[in-house]
């Protein structure tokens, strides 16, 4: 396909792969950028007239953009750096702000995301002490209407009288931090199950009807899983003795059912999964929205049929006054001071639960962070301004007339505006922003080497015969007219070509040695047609990971039916919740109810067979397709890490800096997307005498812990391999100088994020990236997709001068990526 290729980034194909990730906004401009008001100097004449006090507000940002402001000493542990005090006084003002209390941190990964945060809770402590002491003197309470975002009358008095599942050892005295345990026992849909009953009971015998009864809680901090114990971490380290604050790590179990414990706590960290399991989601408005938007884009002014519209209104009116706290958990019964999601791009698709649910908790103040709140398409900023309350974009109708539709009738100008929309409500700066001339940030330099292995004769042989057959298959289904039909067996085509450029046993399929094969016994239980119909749906191909977006990769399926990656399921349910993540499904799951096909055919046959999508060909390949193979791209990583681990730390002038340097031994992470890699990868590194660890989405949180700290801290290990789902977010591994990425993603961004483990701040050595690509594959193809990817985001944060459409994954993107 020719270089004029239209952008074509899409929610569809582009949502390939691409949940676990963010970072850099991709924008690794390699030309140093000045923070400077000019870029959100948007002509007036681009604004309608609601828009106004936003083009005012941009305005004012820009007088204020250099201010600084800082916490009297002795508060942290740490002195802010200059952009984290930038930051703070941008936060603080948006705080104060009368249009939209809080918006989007959008800093690169590693520039300090979380100290800004800490730093702004302390600077508005005692804001936060006098809305949460609220409670105790109604009459004040009234007289200032703090809860502006609480929208008044709940039918439900939500304050039990007596909680039989508070946990009675937690209290608040200022310094504690609490996590209760875990128990299988005590499952969610039961503490649903009771909570409603408790609301119910409450509401019949005619308890009060004022949101007054929501206690006044503090700041939440809502991010994925895996990071909760380094946030309860940052806010232990970096917060002085003497300025300690209460922290809760609501999660697990056994956790609180009672809101007044919440309510106690200066801070409370949680997952995003509770937020969706525990908040009802937002009033559904966005389809009829959404239709609308796009039916007036097309130039079809009808409105919807009146009686639509007052069905949507009583539904709305239903919800609001008596669903609401039926359906929630504690975290949904009380006022938030502030919200704060980390890692924000986790609700970027706005029609998702977690998405709504996150909406739907009442706050005050709301932040998002992330280094890469736009990844795939520009509606994803429309989840973020929903969240925000940032009008007049919150609504999706005029954020597509106001914000996508000028981009998609003039892409400058409409970029342009978007920038100035920005302005006011998100701040980012990469680690290449200037302030006055001067890098806002002392890191070492990152090279980024694009490393292009080549097929040995038989590999080349084994790959041209798999495309040759999937692109014969993908021209049957356009024959037939079934490609929309078959969109995820031409998912799971490309899979096994994207795998087979990793190692030829990858691309037949085989499960890899972990893989829910545990569960056999419990599938023994199962009637045989059950057994049937599950094996069906595993083998299907045609499903999507409801977790990742992707393919799965050693799929298992429920047993309510339902199909993921084996480590998506996996890590969900041994580190989040256990309720089945898949769409309106919430059945409780262990690891014994995950099948795999292998543990399904030996139920119903009494022997194992292999189902992968090739493995009927290329039996003259059988000698590549064995474990103990040493692939292309695995030779040439060892060779990597060979010359790493030979080679001494610096040759560079013999500085103290070096002189340190020198005796810390040369360390290098290696990512690769599937787990099933880094086990053929663990066999090259045994020959190899090799030390290293490993980290994947199968593992618990404290075996993760343990192999960063092992990893960061033991001299004789020297690699650490890794799953980009697992650990591409949040770990900090500067130990680490060099990093391999084995495969490309569809979405750059989480490249960038993986990277980040290492180039952040405490990295004192340049960092070095190898991605490692084979010639004439559809790694080519895959590698221009992604500047794609990045040209419309460049475009959104006016980082570069591109202009670009964002739409989804086209029949003629599908062409291209099998090079037709
Ligand atoms: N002012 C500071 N002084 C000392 N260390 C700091 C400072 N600010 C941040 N750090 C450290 O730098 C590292 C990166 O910070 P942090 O994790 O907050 O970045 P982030 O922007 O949230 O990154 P990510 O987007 O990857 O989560 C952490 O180890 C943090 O403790």
């Amino acid at each position: 396909m020719s270089q004029a290729r239209s952008l074509s980034v899409s929610s569809r194909v582009d949502s390939v792969g691409e949940s676990h990730n963010s970072s850099t906004a991709g924008v690794n401009n390699s030309n140093n950028r000045e923070i400077s008001g000019s870029d959100a100097q948007a002509r007036p004449s681009l604004l309608s007239s609601d828009e106004r006090a936003v083009y005012q507000e941009a305005l004012q940002h820009i007088s204020r953009e250099k201010k600084e402001d800082d916490l009297p000493e002795g508060v942290l542990t740490v002195s802010l750096l200059k952009h984290q005090k930038m930051a703070l006084a941008w936060m603080v003002s948006k705080e104060n702000s009368s249009h939209c209390a809080g918006g989007i941190l959008a800093d690169d990964q590693g520039l300090g995301k979380t100290v800004s945060t800490i730093a702004l809770i302390q600077k508005q402590r005692s804001q936060q002490s006098e809305f949460m002491s609220v409670d105790s003197d109604r009459l004040k309470y009234e007289a200032l209407n703090l809860d502006e975002d609480d929208e008044g009358e709940q039918t439900v008095n939500d304050e039990p009288k007596k909680d039989q599942g508070a946990s009675s050892s937690s209290t608040a005295d200022g310094t504690s931090i609490v996590e209760p345990s875990v128990s299988q026992s005590n499952t969610v849909p039961d503490k649903m199950a009771e909570s409603k009953k408790k609301a119910k009971a409450y509401s019949s015998s005619g308890s009060t009807t004022r949101s007054m009864a929501r206690p006044a809680a503090g700041t939440l901090i809502v991010c994925p899983a895996s990071i909760l114990k380094q946030w309860a971490n940052e806010l232990a380290d970096k917060v002085s003795e003497g300025a300690k604050l209460s922290v809760l790590v609501y999660h697990g179990g056994l956790r609180t059912k009672d809101p007044r414990e919440l309510a106690k706590y200066d801070v409370v960290v949680t997952t995003y999964t509770i937020v969706a399991n525990e908040v009802p989601k937002q009033i559904a408005d966005d389809d009829t929205d959404r239709k609308n938007s796009e039916e007036s884009s097309a130039g079809n002014k009808r409105k919807p049929p009146s009686s639509a519209k007052s069905k949507y209104k009583k539904k709305k009116k239903k919800l609001k006054d008596s669903d609401f706290d039926l359906d929630s958990g504690p975290i949904a019964r009380v006022r938030w001071f502030r919200v704060v999601l980390d890692e924000a791009q986790t609700i970027k698709n706005y029609r998702t639960l977690v998405a709504r649910a996150c909406c739907g908790l009442r706050a005050k103040r709301r932040w998002c962070l992330s280094g890469t709140p736009i990844q795939n398409a520009i509606d994803e900023l429309f989840s973020y301004f929903r969240f925000l309350k940032y009008d007049p974009y919150s609504t999706f109708s005029s954020f597509c007339t106001m914000i996508k539709h000028p981009i998609a009738r003039d892409a400058v100008h409409g970029y342009k505006k978007l920038q100035a929309v920005l302005k006011v409500v998100l701040l980012r700066r990469t680690k290449e922003t200037l302030i006055n001339g001067v890098p806002i940030i002392n890191l070492p330099p990152k090279t980024i080497n694009l490393n292009k292995v080549d097929f040995s004769r038989e590999e080349r042989s084994f790959y041209l015969n798999l495309e040759e057959r999937s692109r014969q298959q993908f021209k049957a289904f356009a024959a037939a007219g079934t490609l929309k039909q078959n969109y995820a067996s031409i998912l799971l085509m490309l899979l096994r070509l994207r795998q087979a450029c990793d190692h030829p046993l990858l691309a037949k399929g085989n499960q890899s040695e972990y893989g829910g094969d545990g569960s056999i016994e419990m599938a023994k239980k199962l009637p045989k047609e059950v057994v049937i119909d599950l094996l069906a749906k595993v083998e299907v191909g045609s499903a999507v990971c409801s977790l990742c977006n992707d393919t799965p990769e050693d799929a298992v399926v429920t047993l309510c039916g339902h199909v993921f990656c084996y480590q998506c399921i996996h890590e969900r349910i041994t580190t989040d919740e256990n309720m089945c993540p898949a769409h309106n499904c919430n059945k409780t799951l262990s690891l014994e109810s995950l099948f795999s096909s292998g543990a399904l055919r030996i139920c119903i046959s009494g022997k194992s067979s292999s189902a992968g999508a090739s493995s009927s060909a290329d039996d003259e390949s059988s000698s590549i397709s064995q474990s103990s193979y040493i692939s292309s791209k695995i030779q040439a990583a060892i060779d990597i890490l060979n010359t790493i681990i030979n080679t001494d730390a610096l040759t560079e002038s013999d500085t103290m800096e070096s002189n340190r340097n020198r005796v810390t031994p040369v360390k290098a992470i290696v990512f690769s997307q599937w787990t099933g890699m880094l086990d053929l990868l663990e066999f090259s590194l045994n020959m190899n005498l090799i030390q290293y660890r490993r980290l994947d989405g199968t593992m618990s949180l404290n075996l993760r812990d343990k192999a960063v700290k092992e990893f960061n801290t033991d001299p004789e290990v020297r690699v650490m391999i890794m799953s980009l789902k697992a650990g591409n977010l949040g770990l900090n591994m500067v130990a680490a100088c060099h990093v391999i990425l084995l495969d490309l993603w569809w979405n750059p961004y989480a490249e960038d994020q993986a990277v980040d483990r290492a180039h952040r701040i405490g990295q004192t050595r340049p960092v070095t990236v190898s991605r490692l690509t084979v010639k004439d594959t559809v790694e080519d193809r895959i590698l221009a997709l992604q500047e794609e990817k990045r040209a419309m985001v460049s475009s959104a944060f006016g980082e570069d001068k591109s202009g670009g459409h964002a739409t989804r994954l086209t029949v003629e993107d599908l062409r291209y990526l099998f090079g037709i």
